[in-house]
């Protein structure tokens, strides 16, 4: 069970670290919704003199439904304190809450290419349909870009356990793809409403990433930085087989059988031993024998700089 002290996310409580900023709705303008969940709605929209003085920025909008009661808005003001204090290039930015209207709003930046679960989908080599983007089919994925992905995602997930914040829910449904391909850790709470088969309820509590988790978090429902490295490992898994969900082939129940016995998923096709050594270390039974984050980086950072990856300058 978390320290009273901390919030969900095991993060302490800091008082001094608000740095929350408030909006003003005049400078927001909503374009169109982009997502839609059981608390509320997201929208693509614009926000004036957030960056520069006389310049407008594309924001995610993530609306809380007007009708909420004080114990959703407590929540909603907690969950902005605690995103309002983490910041890295490859954590979503949080620019602030604007809560002058019925409506109260949350501010991130836009992120161009959605949610990375539908980025890998769309550009898997083997899928025959090619999604055609502005009649632009998208180019497949090659191994090397893969590897600049869970780099990316590595650096993220190495700040929030320097930061002692447990995500609990990592995966690639919750990391976002920006321009020029930049990935960053970041949702906003549709994926339960939008990647429902993600979830299972185990028992009578929340419903929870079965697919995602380790042992330990399935049998005593504890959530630690090693519960967050098992889901590195496993999101690493799907970024190699370009969006799959994990254990495609079982039900909930046979999946929270196969984890407990300690079953692990197999090696995806063409996935280069170093990373799958990567999911073994992640996908320990003793969390203590893990590997940590920072250790997973080091391996990344390794790797990359034998096979330099050349940013499509053209
Ligand atoms: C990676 C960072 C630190 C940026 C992060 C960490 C946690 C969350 C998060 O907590 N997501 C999240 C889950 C649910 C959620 C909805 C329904 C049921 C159960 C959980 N809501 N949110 C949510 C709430 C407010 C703003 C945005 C996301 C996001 C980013």
């Amino acid at each position: 069970v978390d320290n009273p002290n901390y919030n969900g996310h095991g993060r302490k409580r800091d008082e001094s670290s608000s740095s929350l900023r408030k909006i003003k709705l005049e400078t927001i303008l909503l374009i169109r919704a982009i997502g839609e969940g059981a608390f509320g709605r997201v929208f693509l929209g614009t926000c004036a003199h957030l960056l520069k003085k006389d310049e407008f920025t594309f924001v995610a909008v993530k609306t809380l439904k007007g009708d909420c009661n004080e114990l959703v808005r407590a929540d909603f003001e907690r969950e902005a304190e605690m995103l309002a204090t983490l910041q890295h290039r490859n954590i979503v930015t949080f620019y602030g809450v604007c809560t002058e209207g019925e409506q109260w709003m949350m501010v991130f930046e836009f992120m161009e290419h959605g949610d990375l679960n539908k980025y890998l989908r769309d550009r898997d080599p083997d899928s025959r349909i090619r999604v055609h983007e502005n009649n632009r089919a998208d180019q497949p994925l090659h191994t090397d870009e893969l590897m600049k992905i869970i780099m990316q995602i590595g650096n993220g997930m190495e700040y929030l356990a320097s930061q002692h914040f447990v995500h609990r829910d990592l995966a690639t449904r919750n990391c976002l793809v920006g321009s020029s391909y930049i990935v960053k850790i970041g949702d906003f709470g549709m994926s339960r409403d939008v990647y429902s088969t993600d979830y299972y309820r185990v028992g009578d509590a929340a419903v929870l990433p079965v697919r995602w988790l380790p042992p330990e978090s399935l049998v005593y429902r504890t959530f630690t930085v090693e519960s967050d490295v098992w889901s590195f490992g496993v999101t690493v898994w799907e970024i190699y087989t370009y969006g799959k969900q994990p254990w495609y082939e079982y039900s909930n129940m046979q999946v929270i059988e196969h984890i407990r016995n300690c079953k692990l998923l197999s090696r995806p096709p063409n996935c280069p031993d170093v990373v799958f050594d990567l999911m073994l270390g992640c996908w320990k039974a003793n969390p203590q024998e893990r590997l940590t984050m920072s250790q997973i980086c080091n391996i990344l950072r390794e790797e990359l700089s034998k096979h330099p990856v050349y940013l499509p300058i053209i």
